[in-house]
């Protein structure tokens, strides 16, 4: 891999030019649109998300990208005054449809938060707890889940001789390592990632950044983030939202040096935003 630097000082990683028309699609979203009340959220989103990729959605404050992605586990349903028209296809099935098992959409559309949110159990508990709820109860299991869970988090060294302490005495970042655990110890399809380094310093920050590369071979990722050296270090397509609109989805590599909106090229050098 070999470094391009463009005219902001974005160190843009180069690789082997990749292509949505080659990709298989895990998430497809057609003509999407979401009221908060009578305010439009989101403008008639179209926009598809490759399978075993890590997308970056980014944008302005306020522009919907943490909306979007909070679609995406319909956890905008949470919300009482949230309406949305459109459909959201994962795997070509809409998850809108009213016979979707919006428990089971969750499990398989895992979701990680900007400040690290473990339960107030031990460390060993937080990753066996999506286990224990599904009523596996074997303790070779679980010690087998929670080990590959841990190690996939990239924790496991730092935390295997303390597995019963309790999760808060870790640092923040390695409570995020944690949480992530947490999320890919029931095998999701999908993690959704608002922000997820945001509240860490800059090493913990590199390690979450490691981790989601490693994480893309097995799982497909989207990530919110306001960081533009994070999106281009991190993603391998990237979306630009603001005001509720989709203006460009490319290949991150693309969209960093060679956006076709203006209004891309304006926010990625720092003309506004
Ligand atoms: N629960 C809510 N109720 C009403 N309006 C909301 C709600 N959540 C978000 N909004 C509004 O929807 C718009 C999009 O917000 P959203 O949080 O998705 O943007 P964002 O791009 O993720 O912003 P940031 O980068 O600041 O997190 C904003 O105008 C916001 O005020």
């Amino acid at each position: 891999m070999v470094n391009n630097m463009t005219q902001d000082n974005l160190t843009v990683p180069v690789e082997k030019e990749i292509s949505l028309a080659d990709e298989k699609i895990k998430l497809q979203v057609n003509d999407l649109k979401l009221y908060y009340g009578d305010s439009l959220a989101l403008k008639s989103i179209n926009m598809q998300i490759p399978e075993k990729r890590v997308t970056a959605f980014i944008g302005p404050s306020g522009c919907g990208k943490s909306t979007l992605l909070r679609c995406f586990n319909r956890m905008n349903d949470l919300v009482d005054i949230c309406r949305i028209e459109g459909q959201i296809l994962m795997d070509n099935q809409n998850i809108y449809d009213p016979k979707v098992d919006v428990a089971e959409l969750r499990r398989q559309v895992g979701m990680v938060f900007q400040k690290p949110n473990p339960f107030p159990k031990s460390i060993y508990e937080n990753v066996a707890y999506g286990l224990r709820l599904q009523g596996v109860k074997d303790k070779r299991i679980l010690d087998e889940v929670v080990e590959n869970s841990l190690k996939g988090a990239a924790l496991w060294n730092e935390v295997k001789d303390r597995l019963h302490d309790n999760a808060f005495g870790l640092s923040g970042g390695q409570q995020q390592r944690l949480v992530i655990a947490r999320a890919i110890a029931i095998e999701p399809e999908v993690l959704l990632l608002d922000e997820p380094a945001s509240a860490l310093d800059p090493i913990s920050t590199l390690k979450i950044e490691e981790l989601i590369y490693e994480l893309k071979d097995k799982y497909t990722i989207v990530i919110v983030t306001h960081n533009m050296q994070q999106a281009a270090r991190v993603s391998d397509y990237t979306a630009f939202m603001y005001m509720g609109d989709l203006i460009e989805f490319d290949a991150t590599n693309k969209m960093f040096t060679n956006p076709s909106q203006q209004q891309t090229e304006d926010y990625i050098t720092g003309r506004f935003g």
